[in-house]
């Protein structure tokens, strides 16, 4: 049965996401009269299908690399350490399977009208609603966000259509640990997956079109990123561009041509070359809202669509693809839209890469900040330095720092080592604050800490205090 008349609420969030699912439950508790419409994913993509089930994995790839190093350490295990795939499948599920039905009660729990289905706008502010229950409903909101994320995107390689290849959600299934790994694409997800595969044994091929992993890191780091997957058994591929793909029969070898001429051959593919926005399905015309050339929901700096009372959030507004970002996209549309004025100008978003060991990132490069015309310095260390690096022989990585040289403020970091994820956000702070690299460097860290390595990191800029 299709309702014609809209249902009228407060706020109807399209896309369930990081940011439109803690609005809802946000402004739902608050006693707004809140619908959610959430095409199949319970809380969203990070929780299903990309952050939380790869570190879940990630997880896995250091526990077994622990359990391969338990010598060191003084520890003798029975037997060679290896990963059990329905196991392995076992852990991943179980930590998904958790949230998304945590995710279920807090939506209930909220109190809003939480509906699964697919929707697209038919008019200003109003969608009509494809339900997974077969039942057709139109919604308007007094204010409309969309929060509809994003999704893999395949280059248009030749053959690629009719091969059977992975995607970040597809390999998630875990339908088989691949002898031979191809991976086309050397970014996050190309890299995180190759550090992961390779340390549960599979043997991996990392093709990259750039000249570097990682382009938008420092080259000295991005090579030595290259080394660390290297000896975890990567074979990394720079500046190959792939030229046509294709399977030698239905369950045959997948072989990647790349433009030298030279064929790779994998028992799978993992296509990892970016993602692109859903937007194509939603006839945002209906509403006035205009997308970018590459389709992502064009918005303000507020957040503010090119439509009145409809916001974008997440990945979809074109922002740094973080589902923290998306979090932080949640408090600015909560402000907006209870009366404050909040933008993103000028916000720190940094970012964690989840291979072994991590690289955890803030701010500028050293590279940015050249190509920004700064007067800087940069202060650098081998993870070596560092007691608790030594404690746990996990002594592999290099942090480097951005100061400004003018002022002593820090404009940005590269930690590559253990844990770094965890440091990172002490500098994070630190440049919030606007403090000079100086309190980092003279502040009582606790020993032995890895966060402990930022006195030594600032110390090698020198001992001469800050002068306002
Ligand atoms: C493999 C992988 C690993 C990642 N790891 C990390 C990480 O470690 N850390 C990190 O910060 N980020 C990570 N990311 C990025 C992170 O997952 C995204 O930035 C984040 O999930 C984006 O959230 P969002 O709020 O934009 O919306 P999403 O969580 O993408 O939600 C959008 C929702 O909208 C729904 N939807 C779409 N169209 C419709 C429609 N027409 N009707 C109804 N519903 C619809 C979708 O089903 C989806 O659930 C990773 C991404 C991938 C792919
Ligand atoms: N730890 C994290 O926070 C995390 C982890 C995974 C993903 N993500 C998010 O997901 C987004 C998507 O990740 P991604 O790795 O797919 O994209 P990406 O843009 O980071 O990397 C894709 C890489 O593939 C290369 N490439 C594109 N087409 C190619 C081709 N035909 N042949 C060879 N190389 C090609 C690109 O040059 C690029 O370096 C990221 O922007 C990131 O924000 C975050």
């Amino acid at each position: 049965m299709v309702r014609r008349d809209p249902d009228e609420v407060d706020l109807l969030v399209v896309g369930g996401g990081k940011a439109g699912k803690s609005l809802a439950m946000d402004r739902a508790a608050a006693g707004w009269s809140v619908a959610m419409v959430e095409r199949d994913k319970i809380g969203g993509t990070c929780i299903n299908v990309a952050c939380i089930p790869t570190k879940s994995l990630v997880g896995s790839a250091r526990t077994l690399t622990d359990a391969r190093h338990a010598d060191l350490m003084g520890i003798e295990l029975g037997g060679e350490p290896r990963v059990v795939l329905a196991a392995l499948r076992r852990h991943k599920e179980s930590v998904v399977g958790g949230m998304v039905q945590a995710h279920r009660q807090l939506f209930a729990d909220s109190g809003m009208d939480f509906i699964l289905g697919t929707a697209r706008f038919v008019g200003p502010r109003t969608v009509e609603v494809a339900a997974e229950d077969g039942s057709t409903r139109r919604i308007r909101g007094r204010d409309v966000v969309i929060n509809t994320g994003t999704t893999p995107a395949l280059p248009p390689l030749p053959g690629i259509e009719d091969t059977e290849i992975w995607t970040s959600e597809s390999i998630l299934r875990l339908e088989r640990l691949p002898e031979r790994l191809l991976i086309l694409g050397g970014g996050y997800i190309g890299c995180e997956f190759a550090s992961m595969f390779a340390l549960f044994g599979s043997r991996v091929t990392l093709v990259q079109g750039p000249d570097q992993l990682l382009p938008q890191e420092d080259p000295d780091i991005a090579a030595e990123i290259t080394e660390i997957l290297t000896r975890q058994g990567v074979e990394v591929r720079t500046a190959a561009r792939a030229t046509s793909v294709r399977r030698e029969s239905d369950h045959g070898s997948v072989l990647l041509t790349l433009v030298d001429g030279s064929v790779l051959d994998g028992d799978e593919l993992l296509v990892a070359t970016g993602r692109v926005p859903v937007t194509t399905e939603l006839e945002l015309d209906a509403t006035g809202v205009t997308v970018t050339d590459r389709g992502f929901v064009s918005v303000d700096d507020h957040l503010r669509t090119t439509a009145e009372h409809v916001w974008a959030a997440g990945d979809v507004a074109g922002g740094p693809q973080f589902t923290h970002a998306s979090w932080n996209d949640f408090r600015i549309l909560r402000a907006n839209l209870t009366g404050q004025d909040v933008s993103t100008e000028g916000r720190l978003i940094p970012y964690t890469v989840f291979i072994t060991p991590e690289l955890a990132r803030v701010g500028l490069t050293e590279t940015q900040a050249r190509a920004a015309g700064r007067n800087f310095r940069v202060a650098k260390i081998g993870v070596a330095a560092i007691p608790r690096a030594k404690t746990l022989h996990d002594k592999t990585g290099t942090w480097k720092a951005v100061v400004d040289a003018d002022t002593d403020e820090i404009l940005g970091a590269s930690l590559l080592g253990h844990d770094a994820g965890e440091v990172i956000g002490t500098v994070q702070l630190a440049m919030i604050g606007r403090l000079p690299y100086q309190t980092i460097r003279d502040a009582a860290l606790s020993h032995p800490t890895m966060s402990e390595g930022l006195n030594l990191l600032f110390d090698t800029l020198g001992s001469e205090p800050h002068r306002p």
